[in-house]
Formats: structure tokens, C-alpha cells, sequence
């Protein structure tokens, strides 16, 4: 029986979690979901659900490339943990500064150099703009690397559900339009794709995946004139599933990884993949083919094959229908 992790954040229920051993994060925070019976003596199951939130509340969840090195890893972490079905990605929060919600409000603007976002000499998030400067490390390249996350979103055969508590901003709006599944709360999600405001512009799923969503017109709406648009109208243009009160935020996420779980693993695998192939192109062929070959090989006939070949003999064919 592990013990009852922290409460990371004001819509968060220890009671459902258990903190994930061996992860040490600063930026964000991992958690694998369990039942606990009789309370927090009894006895304890893993359900095949992980929750990973941004946990920099007091600046909107923006990320540094050390919380997207951390958001990697635990989203690699939950892609190759076999009794893993859903992962639920979100914020935590409120900020101690303001009160303020988030899910995540893209790239840190205060570390953001000429090539891309810089990572810090020391992790003190103190000082001045000016003082926060003079700690970047020339020495190591700016990064974007927030795509890669994008790429690992997209590529992992297991859903990925947004639970957006506040603003989804700039990146984070970004990173709302790549997960498989979105609940947002009513009172506090906000969306505003900020990236013309700063010069900035996700000209890859961000905004084409985007128009997907929501429509062509809607999508250069969203981008061009940089609007705030509420949980509600998020529901209606399609850029999330469902609304819920900010407290039932969570237990609908939460919800949603249950019945997803409920499902046959490969059909899940497939069908994320066979969403994502056209967008995807060549990449997205490629994917969706990997999984059509670990089912052929799955096959009588993909094992004659091979033993043909070990056993230094002609395949025999001829037990295998040509199926039209
Ligand atoms: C998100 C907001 C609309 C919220 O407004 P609100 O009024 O509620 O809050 P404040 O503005 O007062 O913010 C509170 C506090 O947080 C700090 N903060 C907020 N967002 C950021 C941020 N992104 N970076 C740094 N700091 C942030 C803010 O300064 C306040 O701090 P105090 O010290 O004053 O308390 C609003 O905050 C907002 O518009 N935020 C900025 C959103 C934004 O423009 N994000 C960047 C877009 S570009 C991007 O994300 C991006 C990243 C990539 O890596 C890419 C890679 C490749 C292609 C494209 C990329 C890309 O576009």
C-alpha cells in the first residue's frame, strides 16, 4: 500500500492517485491512478491510468525546455508501461500569485532566444528579466522541442486526454489540439492562440491539425485575430469534447481513461493510428503499417515464412487463402 501522495493541486484527489516511483520532477508532476479500498489502509490497485500536469501555476504553466525533457520522459514513461491505457495530461493549479487557472500557457517568453528557448544555468526561477538573461548557457542551442512532445502524443497507441482547468495558450493551445480526447472546465478554461501576438507561429499541427478541427475560417480566426474563447465555445467549434464544473474536472478525465481502458487495446491502437494517418503523411503511413505487420506476424503464414527461411526450404503457401 503506498502512501497518499500530496495534493498537487486544488482539483486534485490523493485519494485516486499514488505517486509513481523513481519520478522526480520540478516542473511537472506523475501520478498513477489507483482504487484504494477502506480508505488509505486497505488495500490498493493500480488502474491503467497515469495523470501528468504542468506544475508551474505561477506562470500560467509555461514551459522551459527542462519541464519538456520532464514532460518527455513521463509520457515515454506511460507509452511503454504495458498496463497503461490513457494518459490524462493537465495543469495544476491555482497560481499562489493571483488565484489564476492553467493548462498551459506555451513557451516560457522570459527564456525564449533568437534560436529557440534556452535552457538556464541554475533552475532559480528568481531575478529580474535582465538577471534571468545573463543565466542562459550560450553553450547549448536553443530548443523547440515542444514538437517532439507533439510527435511522442501522436505516436503513442494509447489515447490522450487534455483536462484543460484554465488557459490553453500559445503552445499549450497547441498541445489541447494534439491530444486524442478534451475536457475542459466551465469556468476556467480559456483558450487564445497567442502565437502571432509574440512572433511566434506552430505552422505544423498547432494550427493544420487545428483547421481539422474546427474548420478552415474558424482556424485562421483563432490564430489571426488571437480572440479569448470560453470552455462553452471550445464544445461547440470542436476544440474539446465536453464542458464540466471545474471540481468534476478530473473525475470526467478520469472517466473517460475508464471506459477508453474498457476497450480492446489493439482496436484503440488502431484506430488512433488510422486517425492520424492522412494528417500524418509518410510518418502516419509508417506508424499505422508498423502495427498491420506486428498483426501479420501474428499469422500462420507470416510463421511460415520465417520457419521457410530457418529451415532452408521453399515456403508452402498453400494452406492460405487469397483473401478478396
Ligand atoms: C495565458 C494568458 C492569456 C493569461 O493571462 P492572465 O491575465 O490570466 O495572466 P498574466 O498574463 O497576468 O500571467 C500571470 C503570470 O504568468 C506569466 N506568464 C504567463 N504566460 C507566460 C509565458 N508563456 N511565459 C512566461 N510567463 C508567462 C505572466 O508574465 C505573469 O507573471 P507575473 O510575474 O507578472 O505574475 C497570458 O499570460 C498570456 O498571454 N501568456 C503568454 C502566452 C504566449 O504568448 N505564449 C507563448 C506562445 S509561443 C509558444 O508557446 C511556442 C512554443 C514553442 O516551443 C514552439 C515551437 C515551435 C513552433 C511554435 C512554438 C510556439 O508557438
Amino acid at each position: 500500500m503506498s502512501s497518499v501522495p500530496d495534493r498537487v493541486s486544488d482539483i486534485f484527489d490523493p485519494t485516486r492517485w499514488r505517486d509513481v516511483e523513481g519520478a522526480e520532477f520540478t516542473d511537472i508532476t506523475y501520478h498513477r491512478g489507483v482504487e484504494r479500498d477502506g480508505g488509505t489502509s486497505g488495500t490498493e490497485r493500480d488502474l491503467p491510468v497515469v495523470r501528468i500536469a504542468f506544475d508551474r501555476p505561477e506562470v500560467r504553466n509555461a514551459f522551459r525546455p527542462h519541464t519538456v525533457d520532464e514532460l518527455y520522459r513521463a509520457l515515454d514513461h506511460a507509452r511503454t508501461t504495458p498496463d497503461v491505457a490513457a494518459i490524462i495530461l493537465t495543469g495544476n493549479g491555482p497560481s499562489p500569485k493571483d488565484g489564476g487557472w492553467a493548462f498551459c500557457s506555451g513557451g516560457d517568453q522570459r527564456i525564449r532566444g533568437r534560436d529557440g528557448y534556452r535552457y538556464e544555468t541554475s533552475d532559480a526561477d528568481e531575478g529580474s528579466a535582465a538577471q534571468r538573461r545573463e543565466q542562459l548557457d550560450p553553450a547549448r542551442a536553443g530548443r523547440l522541442h515542444i514538437l517532439e512532445v507533439q510527435r511522442l502524443i501522436r505516436t503513442t497507441p494509447k489515447p490522450v486526454i487534455a483536462a484543460v482547468p484554465g488557459w490553453a495558450a500559445g503552445g499549450g493551445h497547441s498541445l489541447n489540439v494534439v491530444c486524442d480526447l478534451s475536457v475542459a472546465s466551465r469556468q476556467h478554461a480559456r483558450f487564445k492562440q497567442t502565437d502571432a501576438d509574440v512572433g511566434s507561429f506552430d505552422a505544423g499541427y498547432g494550427s493544420a491539425l487545428l483547421a481539422r478541427q474546427v474548420g478552415d475560417k474558424r482556424a485562421r480566426e483563432i490564430f489571426f485575430l488571437a480572440r479569448t474563447y470560453d470552455a462553452e465555445t471550445a464544445e461547440r467549434w470542436g476544440v474539446v469534447n465536453e464542458v464540466a464544473d471545474h471540481e468534476e474536472l478530473e473525475s470526467l478525465a478520469l472517466e473517460y481513461a475508464r471506459v477508453v481502458a474498457t476497450k480492446s487495446p489493439q482496436a484503440i491502437r488502431m484506430l488512433k493510428f488510422a486517425f492520424n494517418l492522412a494528417d500524418d503523411g509518410l510518418a502516419g503511413q509508417q506508424v499505422f503499417a508498423g502495427e498491420a505487420t506486428r498483426l501479420a506476424y501474428m499469422t500462420d503464414e507470416a510463421v511460415e515464412g520465417r520457419d521457410a527461411f530457418l529451415e532452408r526450404r521453399d515456403p508452402d503457401w498453400s494452406r492460405f487463402p487469397r483473401y478478396y
